[in-house]
């Protein structure tokens, strides 16, 4: 089925899956809060407070689903005073769980997880995706913003077709940094512990610190190719995740 436009698509996979853990955390945890992306679709508030909140993407690369491109991912962030406690990535077709606890480190099934030390722009790959709009003057502003990247010049441009994913790229190594602007606080959450604490860092495609519910982001290996990645791009601003009236 479609969403908000006939390229913004959901399963009934992306509606069991986020039941199922809805439903299995909640039995352990009664008192805590959800954001989940289908649930905020059927109408669910999408509001980040100080209350332990778990921030779920049940399919993160709905669209590869559907078509059997095989990046597809879950992701579950978890925040405490709107602060991301712990995240967890399954990356769920080359079967790696990406894991982060504050403080404690990143780890794809169990082996630690270092950004690159690449600081040149020249030698870098970096991720982003062309996101869910066709709006032409949307589009415009997003291939004006790669072109820019593009002809820095960077080695090359990727997407796997899913945020999360991108993010634990970011994490792995293989590529310097992501930028995507549209994204959902569901899409990040978890990946962005995952990136810091692979000692990446992350801000707003304005050069501003990182705000979970602005529908933007820059993760990179550091903070010299996050502020020149910075420089390239067009930062318009979507409706906030947390806006009532974006639906
Ligand atoms: N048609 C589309 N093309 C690419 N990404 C899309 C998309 N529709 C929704 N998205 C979402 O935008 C994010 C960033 O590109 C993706 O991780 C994806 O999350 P989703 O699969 O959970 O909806
Ligand atoms: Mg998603
Ligand atoms: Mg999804």
């Amino acid at each position: 089925m479609t969403k908000s436009s006939s390229v913004d698509l959901v399963t009934q996979t992306d509606q069991k899956v986020e039941q199922l853990i809805i439903q299995s955390v909640k039995e352990k945890f009664p008192t805590h809060r959800f954001i989940g992306e289908e649930s905020v679709a059927a109408g669910e508030s999408c509001v980040l407070t100080d209350a332990p909140t778990w921030i779920i993407d049940p399919i993160d690369g709905t669209t590869n689903f559907v078509h059997a491109f095989p990046f597809v991912a879950v992701s579950i962030g978890f925040s405490v005073n709107k602060q991301v406690e712990f995240g967890v990535v399954f990356s769920c077709l080359e079967d790696k769980m990406f894991t982060a606890r504050r403080g404690k480190g990143a780890f794809c099934n169990g082996e630690p997880l270092q950004v690159s030390d690449q600081e040149d722009i020249k030698q870098s790959i970096i991720a982003t995706e062309f996101g869910s709009s066709r709006d032409p003057d949307a589009v415009d502003r997003i291939f004006s913003s790669l072109r820019n990247v593009l002809c820095i010049p960077v080695h090359g441009v990727r997407g796997a077709g899913t945020a999360a994913i991108n993010m634990c790229l970011v994490a792995s190594g293989c590529v310097e940094a992501y930028y995507e602007i549209g994204i959902h606080v569901w899409d990040i959450a978890a990946g962005s512990l995952i990136v810091s604490e692979a000692g990446g860092v992350l801000m707003d495609v304005d050069g501003g610190p990182l705000d979970l519910m602005s529908r933007r982001i820059v993760a990179a290996n550091s903070r010299t190719i996050a502020e020149r990645i910075v420089r390239e791009i067009d930062a318009f601003g979507p409706p906030r995740d947390d806006e009532p009236l974006r639906r």
